[in-house]
């Protein structure tokens, strides 16, 4: 089946969004400029997860890019023309990041990241705040910003939960850049893929999510993951009673407990 470009997101530049089978593709288009993210394309990322979020056609959404990098991070030269301008200016552009960042690891739906080559800085961090990642084993994964006087400031707020500080104070200081393997060990990623089977395997794994398990169940898991490590340990235990008592209300629920004991298969494709 061929990719269906979405009417309503057909004036993006930098970005491609298209569902297919009940994935939504997000896809980063620069890749002459290594898909580095300048504020138009953060703003075209959070409009396309923002319509790929109420898109009846997608269940679970893949991250990827066009190009041999996924992204090398903050767009350099615009950021060296902020640099002419204040303080305001400056928090908007980084608010605008954080706000894309926020959004992913909120999102309703599962983001899967599809990595190959290079994902550096705000890249690495885009790369690693989806829900899952898989990548090549070509690919390389760094927070590379202390190399050049930025700060990973908004990665560090996910990653210190992601993989504990140890590791964190490992990337975010030393600004090393990883193979994929190591990648792998730390936690960044979950998944290693030879390039000629990448696309195939998280086309795959992303019909396993759509087909196998409850939209409904999935979201709150998600949502729950989010919210509980902020949470004191009885309040984050009564929420989670709470959501396992809505959860049996559910109409997901009751079809999934009907086709367990009626020894049917169940599909959640509809
Ligand atoms: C989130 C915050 C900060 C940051 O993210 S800081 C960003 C830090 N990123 C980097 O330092 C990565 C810089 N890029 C590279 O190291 C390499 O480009 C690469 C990713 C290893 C790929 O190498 P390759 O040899 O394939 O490509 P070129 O280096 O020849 O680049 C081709 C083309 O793309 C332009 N480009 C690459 N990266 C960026 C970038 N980050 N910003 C702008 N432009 C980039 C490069 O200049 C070339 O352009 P030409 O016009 O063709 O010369 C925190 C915060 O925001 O505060």
């Amino acid at each position: 089946m061929e990719n269906m470009p979405t009417q309503e997101l057909e004036d993006l530049r930098f970005i491609r969004y298209e569902a297919q089978d009940l994935i939504g593709y997000i896809t980063l288009n620069r890749p002459e400029k290594r898909n580095a993210l300048s504020a138009d394309m953060v703003t075209e990322l959070k409009q396309a997860f923002e319509f790929a979020e109420d898109d009846e056609a997608c269940k679970v959404i893949v991250l990827r890019a066009e190009g041999d990098v996924f992204c090398a991070g903050a767009d350099l030269g615009y950021i060296q023309e902020l640099q002419g301008f204040g303080y305001t200016d400056n928090l908007a552009d980084s608010t605008n990041l954080m706000q894309l960042f926020h959004q992913i690891y909120t999102l309703k739906k599962v983001v899967i990241g599809q990595v190959q080559g290079h994902a550096l800085a705000g890249g690495c961090g885009l790369a690693t705040i989806c829900d899952f990642a898989f990548a090549v084993p070509e690919a390389k994964f760094g927070y590379t910003e202390v190399k050049i006087g930025f700060l990973p400031a908004i990665v560090s707020v996910f990653l210190l939960r992601k993989i504990g500080e140890a590791r964190t104070k490992q990337l975010l200081l030393t600004g090393d850049v990883i193979p994929a393997q190591q990648a792998l060990d730390f936690g960044l990623i979950n998944f290693l893929v030879p390039g000629a089977e990448l696309a195939d395997k998280v086309y795959r794994f992303a019909r396993r999510l759509c087909v196998e398990n409850s939209a409904q169940s999935m979201e709150t898991t998600k949502e729950m993951l989010a919210r509980v490590p902020e949470m004191p340990l009885e309040d984050s235990l009564r929420y989670a009673a709470r959501l396992n008592a809505e959860a049996r209300a559910s109409d997901d629920c009751r079809r999934g407990i009907a086709a367990f004991l009626a020894k049917e298969k169940i599909t959640w494709e509809n």
